[in-house]
């Protein structure tokens, strides 16, 4: 288990995290999700005693990081993929970081076996693909047989394939009761990846809940809506108590989409003010539209115009 308390990480006046508390439980993968520069990075790297916070605690098994007596045993992470020494076979990699860590040189082949690279085990590791690299780093971390797990944006950059097997992998980790906290900044990779979701932005806490709840949340409807009469259509539906925003990817102009409604209603509102509708249409919003939405006053760098889809959200 990881408990999260009151977490806060200042650089000078930037606020990496602030005041974040949330608790990671075993036998499921958690999903720690949050726009670049959420402070995501900064929290791993204070569970893992790597930076030293500003405020609040972090414990692993009711522990500090640093007061773990054999760290290796209780808590694997991946961070970074390609620190590997690059001359050094895979097996020369592990039996080292076996060796300064009182691990039997039989694990060594062992994890090779669990991540599928026994067969390159005798090659170096600086030649290793992305995927690779990920499968080494994947079995570094198990080493130890640690009951907990922590891995950092670890699909990034992977092929479909490379993604996939990661994935399961890491529910197959989770399934065995340990504890696994996976970053990432992809709601759609975390919805079939998750069980359970942390959500971040700005170094703040914004959702922790289930995946199936944060999905049903998410995905609610909006009604496209073209017409001739634009204005008098807009009216008529604010004036209904509906919220409306223009459509500004339509290339044929003259769009409206409609929030948290049907398409019957829509229809009926135009037509009992005999308004030409050109199209009606029901949109179910995509997860990351609703993850933008959820985040969006929290993202610190979003491309120019968007600020008006996606303001006010939370
Ligand atoms: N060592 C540091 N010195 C100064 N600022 C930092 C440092 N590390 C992180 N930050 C800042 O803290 C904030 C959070 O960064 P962090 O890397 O934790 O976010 P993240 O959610 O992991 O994002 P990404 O997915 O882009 O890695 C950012 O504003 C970042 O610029």
């Amino acid at each position: 288990m990881i408990e999260v308390r009151g977490l806060t990480k200042e650089f000078g006046p930037t606020k990496a995290v602030e005041d974040l508390t949330f608790t990671v439980q075993p036998g499921m993968v958690t999903g720690f999700l949050g726009p670049n520069g959420a402070g995501k990075s900064t929290t791993m790297r204070m569970i893992l005693g790597l930076d030293k916070p500003t405020a609040g605690t972090a414990l692993i098994d009711g522990k500090p990081y640093h007061d773990l007596k054999q760290p290796l045993r209780t808590v694997g992470a991946l961070l970074d993929a390609k620190w590997v020494h690059p001359n050094r076979s895979a097996k020369a990699h592990l039996q080292w970081m076996a060796a300064s860590n009182g691990i039997p040189m039989s694990r060594v082949d062992e994890v090779l076996r669990l991540v599928g690279l026994t067969e390159v085990a005798g090659k170096k590791a600086g030649g290793f693909s992305l995927g690779m690299s990920q499968r080494l780093g994947l079995a570094a971390t198990l080493l130890g047989d640690p009951k907990v797990l922590l891995f950092d944006e670890p699909v990034n950059g992977l092929d479909p394939e490379g993604i996939v097997w990661i994935r399961k992998f890491m529910q197959r980790l989770a399934a065995e009761g340990r504890t696994v906290l996976v970053s990432s900044h992809l709601l759609s990779e975390m919805a079939l990846t998750a069980e359970h979701l942390v959500v971040i932005g700005r170094g703040r806490l914004i959702a922790d809940t289930t995946v199936k709840q944060f999905v049903d949340r998410s995905s609610e409807s909006t009604v496209r809506v073209r017409s001739p009469q634009l204005d008098a259509l807009r009216s008529a539906l604010t004036s209904h108590g509906l919220t409306v925003r223009e459509d500004g990817t339509s290339e044929l102009g003259g769009a409206l989409i409609v929030l948290e409604a049907t398409t019957d209603v829509v229809g009926q509102i135009a037509g009992g003010q005999g308004i030409v509708l050109h199209e009606l249409a029901a949109q179910q919003g995509s997860l990351e539209d609703a993850f933008m939405k959820l985040t969006g006053d929290d993202v610190q760098y979003h491309a120019a115009g968007v600020d008006d889809v996606m303001g006010g959200a939370l």
